[in-house]
């Protein structure tokens, strides 16, 4: 069979499309496993014998226009006309002369004589109509544009230019009937719409007729000269703020606009307008893009709103920190599993980090919160993929005071401690009897403490009852330099220390489940702080429930992944699952981790 496919080709280098289509079948079939949005799409499409057949005609045509063949007779239905008149005239015709006339009075044969006619003397172009010589020089080309709207909407914006009364199309949304139609383009000025004058109208009166014309609309338009060109690449982001549409009286059209929330994934497709970008949002599930502010234009739009947040921003750590008796004792945990030591299991530092914020901490609260959500509305991201020789991801867990985080992190690495391993910590505080200085602790002076903090190697610290606790970067670096899964806890303050090139942690938010789930999945459970041990109390779930709300709010937009931590087993299942795919498979992230600086 493919032997029989080579020998029809008409000759070597005809053979050239299909070789370098057989070419890019190899190419892009070494990527289909990879996690490529489209790629089976176009391997499949690629593959298609319709397309192979359809290439081969084309070969084969450009063959025939290669050895251009010259026609046998430049007029065959005419010779047929002569014939058929010779026949007539003869008296007594035999039974073959008899048969010729038959066939050549067939229309088929006519029409077969009459089309070699036409192809021999190359006679298919069409003729038009000679150009009126009175024709007005500067007479605007005008285009008919015909469209089924299907009940599906048009996919475009109009504008009225107030000096004029012209009535332009403002844009055209990407993916929508009218850009699929590739006739009406953003600058397109617009005469009539289904034969009525639209000049003077006020757009919502133009927007009357389109909703009362059902099946075909027809447009009368002088297409734009100079079409402005979207050339800016595709670029994807994440959203870092909520947007609604129907919430901005700046949107030029809310049903054109799309809503997002914090963490969403976009799919920029349009940023031909400085203000007014259109977007897609991941996983697609539409073809058709929305309306979304442009990166300057949302910043501007967060600008008041962040302001009025400063304050609130404030409180979440003021409410979220509970303030209780210390016995310095109490403070640390540490275990020994199967002879590997578990460490960085300081108690929670929620007290501690109360006091960091009381004196001078509210300045990085603000910069946290504001710095993220005013300077870049939107982050753009890449796919990333970690080859087996990188080191892994660090593996970040952050929820709620109470939810189960450190159970949660604690269980992992006893359920595999040879691939999961906390950081060790640094602290000030004397060294004990029984601890071993890098196994427990780090322990370091105050001086090189604060050296540490000012030169930003810490990921957390706190200061608790006179001494620092800390994690710092290299101890994190140093448990992913031995090929292990490094995974910590971090409270929202450490995101912007985490997520960094270096670390490219991913960030797990451990989600408390409904209240009536949690009272019945804690009942044998302990909060455990500083200086107690006691089952779970009501206030205690409600206190949980408020943080969460709190931690969604503000900080979604961070959350690589979810799980609702409701049975202990289940979440843990949930939990390996999700450190193995940010370890194996594609993840979105920030684009300036991978790239450099300078690209973007
Ligand atoms: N899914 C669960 N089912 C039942 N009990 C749980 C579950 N998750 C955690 N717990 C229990 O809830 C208590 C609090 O958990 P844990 O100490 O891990 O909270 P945490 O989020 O680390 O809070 P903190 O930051 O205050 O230490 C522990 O007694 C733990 O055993």
């Amino acid at each position: 069979m493919e032997n029989r496919a080579k020998a029809d080709l008409p000759s070597e280098d005809e053979g050239d499309l299909i070789q370098i289509l057989s070419h890019v079948v190899r190419g892009v079939k070494d990527f289909v496993d990879k996690d490529i949005n489209g790629i089976g799409l176009l391997y499949s499409l690629l593959n298609t014998s319709w397309l192979r057949s359809l290439l081969k005609v084309y070969e084969c045509l450009r063959q025939y226009l290669r050895s251009s063949p010259t026609p046998y007779l430049p007029y065959a239905s005419g010779l047929s006309l002569e014939i058929l008149s010779d026949l007539r005239a003869v008296p007594y015709p035999s039974y073959e002369a008899r048969e010729l006339y038959r066939l050549l009075t067939e229309p088929h044969m006519q029409a077969l004589l009459s089309a070699h006619d036409v192809v021999g003397l190359k006679d298919y172009e069409p003729v038009l109509p000679a150009l009126p010589e009175d024709l007005v020089n500067n007479e605007e080309a005008m285009r008919i544009v015909c469209m089924v709207k299907n009940n599906q909407p048009l996919g475009a914006t109009i504008r009225r230019d107030e000096m004029s009364g012209e009535i332009y199309v403002a844009r055209v949304i990407h993916g929508g009937l009218a850009d699929r139609s590739g006739l009406l383009h953003a600058g397109d000025r617009l005469v009539e719409v289904n034969g009525y004058p639209v000049f003077g109208l006020e757009p919502e009166q133009i927007i009357k007729i389109l909703a009362h014309s059902h099946g075909t609309v027809m447009f009368k338009v002088v297409p734009i000269t100079d079409r402005p060109i979207n050339n800016k690449t595709m670029m994807f982001v994440r959203a870092m703020v909520d947007y609604n549409p129907h919430q901005d009286p700046g949107i030029p059209c809310v049903d054109a606009g799309m809503t997002f929330r914090k963490g969403n994934l976009l799919e920029i497709v349009d940023q031909t307008d400085a203000l007014w970008w259109q977007a897609k949002k991941l996983p697609c599930s539409s073809a058709c893009a929305g309306l979304v502010p442009s990166a300057c234009m949302l910043k501007r739009k967060m600008k008041d709103f962040c302001c009025t947040q400063t304050h609130s921003c404030n409180k979440i750590y003021e409410e979220a920190f509970e303030s209780e008796e210390l016995k310095e004792d109490e403070s640390d945990f540490s275990a020994s599993v199967d002879g590997v030591y578990l460490t960085g299991f300081r108690r929670s530092l929620r007290v501690c980090r109360r006091r960091r914020s009381q004196d001078g901490g509210s300045g990085l609260i603000h910069s946290l919160c504001c710095s993220i959500s005013l300077s870049d509305p939107y982050e753009e991201v890449a796919r990333y993929q970690r080859r087996s020789d990188d080191t892994h991801r660090l593996i970040a867990l952050l929820g709620p005071s109470g939810v189960g985080v450190n159970e949660l992190r604690r269980k992992l690495i006893e359920i595999n401690p040879k691939t999961f391993q906390g950081a060790t910590p640094h602290t000030t505080r004397p060294r004990k009897m029984f601890e071993e200085p890098g196994r427990e602790y780090h322990f370091i002076s105050r001086d090189e403490f604060e050296i540490m903090i000012h030169t930003n190697r810490f990921v957390e610290y706190g200061e608790f009852r006179g001494y620092f606790y800390g994690t710092s970067v290299d101890a994190v670096k140093a448990v992913l330099a031995a090929g292990k899964i490094c995974i910590i806890d971090i409270h929202p303050y450490d995101i912007v220390s985490v997520r960094t090139q270096e670390l490219k942690a991913y960030i797990i938010y451990i989600k408390p489940p409904p209240l009536a789930q949690m009272k019945r999945t804690r009942l044998k459970a302990q909060v455990t702080n500083y200086c107690t041990s006691r089952p779970f109390k009501v206030e205690d779930f409600h206190k949980i429930e408020e943080e969460d709300c709190r931690m969604e709010k503000h900080y979604a937009q961070f959350f690589d992944h979810v799980i609702v931590n409701d049975g202990l087993q289940a979440s843990c299942v949930r939990l390996l699952t999700a450190v193995r795919r940010a370890q194996e498979e594609p993840q979105w992230v920030p684009a300036s981790w991978i790239r450099p600086a300078e690209e973007l």
